[in-house]
């Protein structure tokens, strides 16, 4: 075949082409370009396959926060092509020992224009469970410094007898900061009750809280102990604290002030020595300007505020509780997940988790009810991360839509329908609306 002269027959390979087929040659290993500021340009599938995180969510990043624990070759070294071993945490958690060899690349004048490097898997040293900075406290676990911190505000709180208000979305472990307060104060050894203010009729709750006495009204047989009676010497955990009934505050405002209360129907006043730990998924100030909180009972309450970060702000404890919540099914022995699946992973990573902590442990429970094998596939997930585009990353700050909301809720609440609508705060009639209008 004759070619013409002015345009001479140069290779139709790009450099991304070129790059494919040297990283499909580097058979031994994961191959990556960075830019002089350490940033992704190029990504292989080698690279995918090994850390779990895909090109396209890889690419421009600083590789520093794609593989935490990572750091550059040292300088003097740097400047050649070298080898050395480092520890990255892979897009799961776990650790992964890898041996690495570096090239840095110039252009023709000597001008640096970053480096190109290959990992090889020396050995993946278990999930993130044993990893030197995780901490637990009481049942929460945690490798997130925003979490640590909450950590470190609870053991210094505990020592005191003040109020605590943790605010937090749904799912996101209030229940147990609450817990952990109480079980790190010198009132461990007393009783820990909790009451959820918004799922009782305000006259039930109020003789609940403080008990009633015979004859108090239609059906009081007999006298009744309520919580704050029977938490004495304990901690009383007032859960949806901003649902309490108005009427119910001024009650709530004085046992804080006085430590006493009476009886629904009684004329005797009864002292008690009891915690309050609060908790609300919503600002107590918007319930305030509301007209529907007391300001002065918040203000009782939270003089320790202590607010909880949703799972999707906490992106590393993803994997963390992931590997948490799949250990304690492992140890049942019916199924025994090793590995997770790098597709399955991103899913889980890019999931807005609006129902939090919760959310995530049925998600692993979904998935050893219906799978086998010990790869958590893609298959393995609910059908809502199968199906659904990926939401976006958590990391620019998503609201979760109504739709993903009333997913998680009809899954928190088994598909009873009443539960669920009572999880999102609406009625039965809006959430059957609502479903409609979604397509839920
Ligand atoms: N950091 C954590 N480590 C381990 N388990 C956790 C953590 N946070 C939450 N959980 C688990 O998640 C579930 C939900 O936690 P919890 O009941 O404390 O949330 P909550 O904020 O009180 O929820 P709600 O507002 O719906 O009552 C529980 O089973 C709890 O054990």
């Amino acid at each position: 075949m004759k070619h013409s002269t002015d345009t001479p027959p140069g290779p139709r390979l790009d450099a991304r082409c070129l790059l494919d087929a040297l990283a499909g040659l580097e058979c031994a290993g994961a191959l990556y370009l960075l830019d002089e500021d350490g940033s992704v340009s190029y990504w292989s599938s080698a690279a995918e396959r090994l850390t779990g995180h895909e090109a396209g969510f890889a690419t421009g990043k600083p590789i520093a926060r794609l593989l935490p624990g990572y750091s550059r070759p040292a300088a003097d070294e740097a400047r050649g092509m070298g080898e050395d071993e480092i520890r990255v945490e892979r897009a799961d958690g776990s650790t992964l020992l890898a041996r690495r060899r570096f090239q840095p690349l110039r252009d023709q004048d000597g001008t640096p224009l970053g480096r190109l490097e290959v990992l090889a898997a020396i050995e993946t040293v278990g999930t993130p469970l044993a990893e030197a900075d995780v901490e637990i406290l009481h049942g929460l676990i945690t490798r997130e410094p925003a979490m640590k911190q909450v950590f470190r505000i609870v053991r210094n709180v505990a020592e005191t007898e003040a109020t605590v208000l943790v605010r937090g979305e749904s799912g996101a472990g209030k229940e147990l900061i609450a817990r952990a307060v109480h079980a790190e104060s010198h009132r461990a050894k007393g009783p820990f009750l909790a009451v959820n203010c918004a799922a009782l009729s305000p006259s039930l709750l109020e003789s609940e809280l403080f008990g009633h006495v015979r004859g108090a009204f239609t059906g009081a047989m007999r006298d009744h102990a309520g919580l704050f009676q029977r938490a004495d010497s304990g901690t009383l955990f007032l859960d949806e604290v901003a649902e309490l009934p108005l009427e119910l505050q001024a009650k709530l405002l004085r046992v804080l002030q006085e430590r006493s209360f009476v009886p629904v129907g009684g004329d005797r006043t009864l002292s008690v020595d009891v915690r309050i730990v609060a908790a609300t998924h919503r600002s107590l100030r918007e319930a305030v300007r509301e007209g529907r909180f007391r300001e002065d009972l918040m203000y009782r309450l939270r003089v320790v505020p202590i607010f909880l970060p949703p799972l999707r702000e906490r992106r590393r404890d993803v994997g963390l509780l992931l590997w948490h919540f799949i250990g304690r099914h492992n140890a049942r022995g019916l199924r025994r997940i090793v590995r997770i699946d790098p597709d399955a992973m991103r899913r889980l990573l890019d999931h807005a988790w609006p129902g939090n902590v919760r959310e995530l442990q049925n998600v692993v429970e979904y998935a050893f009810a219906v799978g086998r094998g010990d790869v958590l596939a893609l298959d393995d997930l609910p059908p809502e991360f199968r199906e659904e585009p990926a939401a976006p990353r958590a990391e620019t700050e998503h609201v979760p839509d109504e739709a993903e909301r009333i997913r998680a809720a009809l899954r928190r609440s088994g598909g009873r329908i009443d539960q669920a609508a009572r999880l999102l705060n609406i009625s039965r009639a809006t959430l059957w609306r609502k479903r409609k209008k979604w397509g839920v």
